[in-house]
């Protein structure tokens, strides 16, 4: 089974936007969890432009499934990884002003750092999962890090899904199927949404977790709105 982990950053993006604590950032992860996610996923940036450290330690008790922390191990990202202990870390080559995540992992120019961080969040009981393209020699070099899972880059899929779906799915099959071979788990994020996630998992159903933020809340958005805007007209009545 392929669980869905929550990426909770842009409810935090909304809290920022006015200073308070609407909406509370603990709340949604524990409804995410009664509703059926089975993880929540954070990526705490350097700016805390969204997630802040603040709020990973206050997740670290309410997150009852699996706790997926992301980021560029900086020092710092390691210091706090280490001491909140979520399920699992995800390793994410990111430039410290970032947008969002744009790519993953040169395995084999990294390799003695990515090996060394590996074995220290290892070392603390944390599962690792290299963020990653699907590049096969950067994949077979990943396992050689000793990392415990990858996760797929999958932005490229998405946006190669609405051209043509078997050409956009075929090399993230391939890459899946070489982390298979080497003994790698399959996570896979970025971009996923209701319109690109069922032919992903269809064609790659051994995938462990898929983390899924962007888009889960902007149909949030939208799946609510007719119900919101009919509860406050009726305060109008
Ligand atoms: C690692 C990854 O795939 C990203 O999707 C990330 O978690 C999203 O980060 P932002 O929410 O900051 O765009
Ligand atoms: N690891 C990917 C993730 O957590 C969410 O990415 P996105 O759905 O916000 O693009």
């Amino acid at each position: 089974m392929t669980k869905l982990s929550v990426n909770i950053n842009k409810i935090a993006t909304l809290r920022n936007a006015r200073g308070g604590n609407a909406p509370d950032v603990l709340k949604v992860a524990t409804d995410c969890q009664l509703f059926g996610a089975e993880g929540i996923t954070v990526h705490p940036r350097p700016d805390e432009r969204h997630i802040r450290y603040a709020d990973v330690y206050a997740l670290r008790p309410i997150v009852t499934t699996e706790f997926n922390i992301e980021g560029y191990p900086s020092p710092e990202f390691i210091d706090l990884v280490c001491k909140v202990k979520p399920e699992q870390v995800t390793l994410v080559p990111d430039a410290h002003d970032a947008i969002t995540s744009s790519a993953g992992w040169d395995t084999i120019a990294h390799a003695a750092f990515l090996k060394e961080v590996v074995a220290e969040f290892q070392s603390h009981g944390i599962r690792v999962s290299i963020f990653i393209d699907t590049n096969p020699d950067n994949i077979r070099n990943a396992a050689l890090t000793e990392t415990d899972r990858i996760e797929l880059y999958t932005e490229p899929y998405a946006t190669n899904y609405v051209l043509s779906p078997d050409q956009a799915v075929a090399p993230f099959v391939e890459a899946a199927k070489v982390a298979r071979e080497v003994g790698l788990g399959v996570n896979a994020g970025h971009d996923l949404s209701l319109v690109n996630l069922s032919y992903l998992h269809k064609n790659i159903p051994w995938m462990a977790e898929v983390s899924i933020g962007h888009a889960l809340i902007c149909d949030a958005l939208y799946l609510g709105l007719e119900q919101t805007i009919n509860s406050y007209k009726k305060q109008l009545l």
